[in-house]
């Protein structure tokens, strides 16, 4: 005897560029270039145990629901846009009872001409960073989760990073240093609060006042800065401090998560040459790299 302990199903890289004009000067335009993600939970058992398929709906209908949907609504800000899309679905469909969407947003950023003008309508694409939403309802408990976060933000620093005063041991080989090369991808993600967002109604209301778009502009400012400004005395410690920051400036993110890779560079030694002390030629490491994961939270007593 076996049973189908869960399930869900949808639509993934359903694709789309939006292009928002300006109604004072259609020249004047923004993108929205997107990547979306619709899986549905809910009454689907009998197409996994009986082979019925009357309760599905078709992934390519999912896939039609957020083109048309992308088309007749707005989609700025992604978070918005995914709260939107959970309504339809759970509203629409008795037998939706559940959604799980994921938007990643590509980095389309105007450029300056040699006026030092922002072009009306055209766009640099800023390398692989992404900024991302991940939306969790559903309808029978209400529960609603909304995740958003930076991808692949990739940044180095030359100096002002150390790390001594690490374990030693027998199988130690690293030397401290208080002058190191710094890089890596930026993982940034932050939770809201629940008791802030309730409902999907709350999440579009919220996002027209401008929470989703301020909390990513912050976490992403906070982070350069910090990465810029600190005398890093380790990974650790340097996400612990810009977690910190986004969560005094945002009451309504609860948790902050920094996933970051230590892009190791290391210096060349050319003492064979009778080159001494070389501190400026560093070769990439390409692995293995160091890899700090950490999510910091408000303490309960400050509540
Ligand atoms: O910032 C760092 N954290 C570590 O845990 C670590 N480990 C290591 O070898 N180098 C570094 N750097």
């Amino acid at each position: 005897m076996v049973q189908l302990i869960s399930s869900t199903y949808g639509k993934a890289n359903v694709k789309f560029l939006k292009v928002k004009k300006n109604p004072a000067n259609p020249n004047e335009q923004e993108v929205l270039e997107a990547n979306v993600k619709v899986l549905l939970t809910g009454q689907f058992d009998v197409a996994y145990t009986k082979g019925d398929n009357a309760p599905i709906v078709p992934t390519d209908t999912v896939k039609n629901t957020i083109l048309i949907e992308a088309k007749t609504t707005d989609v700025w800000p992604i978070e918005k846009f995914a709260a939107h899309l959970a309504k339809h679905f759970t509203n629409k469909y008795n037998q939706i009872e559940g959604v799980d969407i994921e938007i990643v947003q590509a980095r389309w950023v105007k450029y300056p001409l040699k006026n030092g003008k922002l072009h009306a309508h055209s766009f640099r694409h800023d390398g692989p960073e992404t900024r991302r939403t991940h939306l969790k309802f559903n309808k029978l408990t209400r529960e609603l989760f909304i995740t958003s976060a930076i991808k692949d933000l990739t940044v180095l620093k030359s100096t002002g990073s150390m790390f001594y005063g690490y374990n030693v041991c027998d199988y130690t080989t690293l030397q401290p240093t208080k002058d190191r090369v710094l890089s890596t991808d930026v993982y940034a993600s932050w939770s809201y609060d629940p008791k802030y967002l309730p409902t999907l109604e709350s999440v579009i209301s919220k996002a027209k006042d401008g929470l989703f778009d301020n909390t990513y502009n912050a976490a992403r400012a906070t982070t350069l800065e910090l990465f810029a400004l600190e005398n890093s005395a380790s990974v650790q410690a340097t996400m612990y401090n810009m977690s910190e920051d986004i969560l005094k400036q945002v009451k309504e993110v609860q948790y902050v998560t920094y996933e970051l890779p230590n892009k190791h560079y290391i210096l060349f030694n050319l003492e064979w040459k009778g080159i001494k002390g070389n501190d400026e030629l560093f070769y990439p490491s390409p692995d293995p790299n160091g890899l700090i994961r950490s999510t910091v939270g408000r303490s309960k007593a400050k509540f």
